[in-house]
């Protein structure tokens, strides 16, 4: 087994665990745990577990989580940037939540263009698994029940895009882009949760765009380059897919801090060129 096999591995491992115990750690359960010990968030109990399984790996180096100011030094090898617990405000309702993962091959604060594999679990009405690597061809998604994990198929992007999901409110959004949106939502269908990898697994199975722009509220995104943008960019566009910052891939945005926000769009190539184009015009 190699490290990125390692990776799987404990990554499955860890899936699991959390997938079967999120219900502790919805915020109307929040108080005390069924041992009467006082409860931590979800993000929190998330980022323990994912820690605990990856940062002691042989060709490990380094772990970077939304959950934790600084970069952790773990020794020599690959940097781990991870959103142990992605749309964790949509626990409280019961929606479905996810982890994300980037596996970069250099020190962090690092460009997307350094990842060698990207991981991407989704806590939904069963636990799927979907991993892209450099040293494979497929986007591969797996199922994960019982302790198992079946292959359940591989990801390309359809080439008719058919759902479209954008964040923000329109008040808080520029005029360019409530244009484009508007045009996007006349011909797809709306499909927006809040949590980056449901929305976005829509996107992986029935085509489309993901996106959430700059807004008066988050001039610079809300999403987080290292957590959450580059590494489902690095899943979207092995798929076949594209990515964008609004006017370059997403694997390009060269970031000064471990957590710097970027606008991020993800989805079918020809969508995201239109929305490139809308911006550049706007
Ligand atoms: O509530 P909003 O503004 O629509 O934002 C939803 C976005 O925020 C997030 O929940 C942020 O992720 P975290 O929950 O990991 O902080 C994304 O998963 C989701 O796409
Ligand atoms: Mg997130
Ligand atoms: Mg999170």
């Amino acid at each position: 087994m190699n490290t990125l096999d390692e990776i799987e591995r404990a990554v499955k491992d860890t899936a699991h665990y959390v997938s079967g115990n999120l219900a502790n750690y919805a915020n109307r359960a929040a108080g005390e745990n069924p041992s009467g010990e006082k409860q931590v968030g979800g993000d929190v109990w998330a980022d323990d577990l994912f820690f605990d399984a990856l940062a002691y790996i042989d060709g490990i180096g380094a772990y970077a989580s939304e959950e934790r100011s600084d970069v952790v030094d773990c020794g020599e090898g690959y940097s781990v940037a991870i959103d142990p617990l992605d749309g964790s405000s949509n626990l409280a309702s019961n929606n479905s939540v996810g982890t994300i993962i980037g596996i970069y091959d250099a020190e962090l604060p690092a460009s997307g263009r350094e990842m060698v594999a990207s991981l991407m679990v989704l806590y939904g009405p069963y636990t799927t698994l979907t991993i892209a690597r450099s040293d494979r061809d497929v986007v591969q998604e797996h199922l994960l029940r019982d302790g198992h994990s079946e292959r359940w198929g591989q990801f390309k992007l359809p080439s008719e895009a058919t759902v479209v999901g954008l964040a923000g409110k329109t008040g808080e959004r520029s005029d360019a882009f409530n244009d484009i949106a508007q045009s996007f939502e006349r011909d797809m269908k709306l499909r927006y949760g809040g949590a980056t990898v449901a929305d976005l697994a829509q996107v992986l199975e029935y085509g489309g765009l993901f996106g959430y722009p700059a807004t008066s509220g988050y001039p610079n995104g809300k999403l987080r380059v290292h957590f959450e943008s580059a590494p489902l960019a690095y899943l979207v566009e092995a798929a076949g897919g594209a990515s964008s910052d609004g006017s370059q891939s997403l694997l390009d945005v060269d970031p000064d801090g471990i957590h710097d926000r970027t606008p991020t769009f993800l989805g079918n190539t020809e969508l995201v060129d239109e929305l490139e184009a809308a911006l550049s015009d706007g």
